[in-house]
């Protein structure tokens, strides 16, 4: 018998098998998980979230919401850093600055004018930390790559940052390429791998069964929120619990889909929401803004640019529960 993996989450004391996104787990670690697992799987639904995004009060201005920063880009992929501060400005935060390498400047003039752009001084990679005082949460990651001047930024940001942290993409990679930084991991940092970048910080797993034992090991190792990306995205947290995600659907398999997710995840870190919150509000809400983006363009239609668009709506709908 075969389950989707939400709901197996709940049937595993009667069924020991499951079959899903992390395709199917020998029945003596199936029993093992729900053994070990009792009362600590979740599903990301409406019901979860319900009361944890708070509605904006009448007199809030933009300092109330926080100022974000986020370090992204390189040459070739600025399309992500427009695509994660597009999200970032569409999550609610107050303020928003952008770092990317100077050849970022005028594309993300542009096509965000509602952000301030930091321009890092070398042209093609980031080499440079700015100064972190203005800000109330960092995102680092996407489109960054991996060059040694960009290394040596994220272990600035590692070492001095006193605001929550969002990695993604190759802030990732660069910490898998280099294990002794992840000692350096600010408690309540969220990191947002797919499958291949986890593999980089916490080596192979032999099954996707044995990759969520991994997943609960990493997080309370390094004490960090880990949203481990995917069909049922599933979030992990410092002390054991696993969040199974609802929405989404397969439409969102293409390029620049992550880079939406870090902006969304860094507006709700800055606006002063803890790490679980904003993680399960994030990743719900990416998955239901892809969902609403569908209706429109069908899966097959879909970019990541349109999941932006669907943010807001969907933030509204998580605090107005009637409106929709
Ligand atoms: N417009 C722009 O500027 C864009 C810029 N971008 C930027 O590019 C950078 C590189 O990012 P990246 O993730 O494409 O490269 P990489 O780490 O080699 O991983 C790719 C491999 O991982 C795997 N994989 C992924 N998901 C999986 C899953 N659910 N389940 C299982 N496996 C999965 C899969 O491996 P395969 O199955 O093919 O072996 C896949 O081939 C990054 O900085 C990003 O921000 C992009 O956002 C695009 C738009
Ligand atoms: N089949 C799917 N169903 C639901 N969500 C998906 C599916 N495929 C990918 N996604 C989502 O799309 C995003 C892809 O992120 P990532 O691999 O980092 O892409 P990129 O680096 O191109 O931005 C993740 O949030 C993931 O959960
Ligand atoms: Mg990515």
């Amino acid at each position: 018998m075969s389950f989707e993996l939400p709901k197996l989450a709940f049937l595993l004391p009667r069924n020991a098998e499951y079959v899903g996104q992390w395709h199917t787990v020998p029945i003596g670690l199936s029993r093992q998980f729900q053994a070990q697992a009792e009362s600590r799987l979740f599903l990301i639904d409406a019901a979860l979230l319900a009361g944890r995004l708070p509605r904006r009060g009448r007199f809030g201005h933009k300092g109330t919401y926080g100022h974000a920063l986020l370090l992204l880009g390189s040459r070739g992929k600025i399309g992500a850093a427009v695509l994660a501060t597009q999200a970032c400005l569409r999550s609610g935060v107050g303020l928003l600055t952008v770092r990317t390498p100077a050849v970022g400047y005028d594309i993300l003039q542009t096509s965000a004018p509602e952000a301030m752009a930091l321009t890092d001084p070398a042209a093609d990679f980031l080499s440079e930390l700015p100064e972190l005082t203005p800000y109330s949460a960092i995102g680092m990651g996407p489109g960054i790559d991996k060059a040694d001047s960009t290394k040596v930024v994220l272990e600035q940001l590692l070492r001095t940052a006193q605001v929550p942290l969002v990695l993604d993409a190759d802030a990732l990679n660069l910490l898998g390429a280099n294990p002794d930084l992840l000692a350096l991991l600010p408690p309540d940092s969220i990191l947002t791998p797919h499958p291949k970048e986890f593999e980089r910080l916490s080596g192979s797993a032999r099954d996707d069964y044995h990759r969520l034992e991994l997943l609960r090991e990493f997080c309370h190792k390094h004490r960090c929120y880990t949203v481990l990306k995917g069909a049922h995205t599933c979030l992990g947290t410092p002390t054991g619990e696993l969040y199974f995600n609802t929405t989404g659907n397969p439409g969102m398999a293409t390029g620049g889909s992550g880079d939406v997710l870090t902006g969304l995840l860094t507006a709700l870190r800055a606006q002063h929401l803890s790490a679980l919150d904003a993680a399960l509000l994030g990743i719900y809400a990416h998955g239901r803004a892809g969902d609403l983006a569908a209706r429109h363009t069908g899966e097959v239609g879909l970019i990541a640019g349109d999941l932006t668009r669907f943010i807001g709506p969907t933030l509204q709908e998580l605090t107005t529960p009637d409106a929709f």
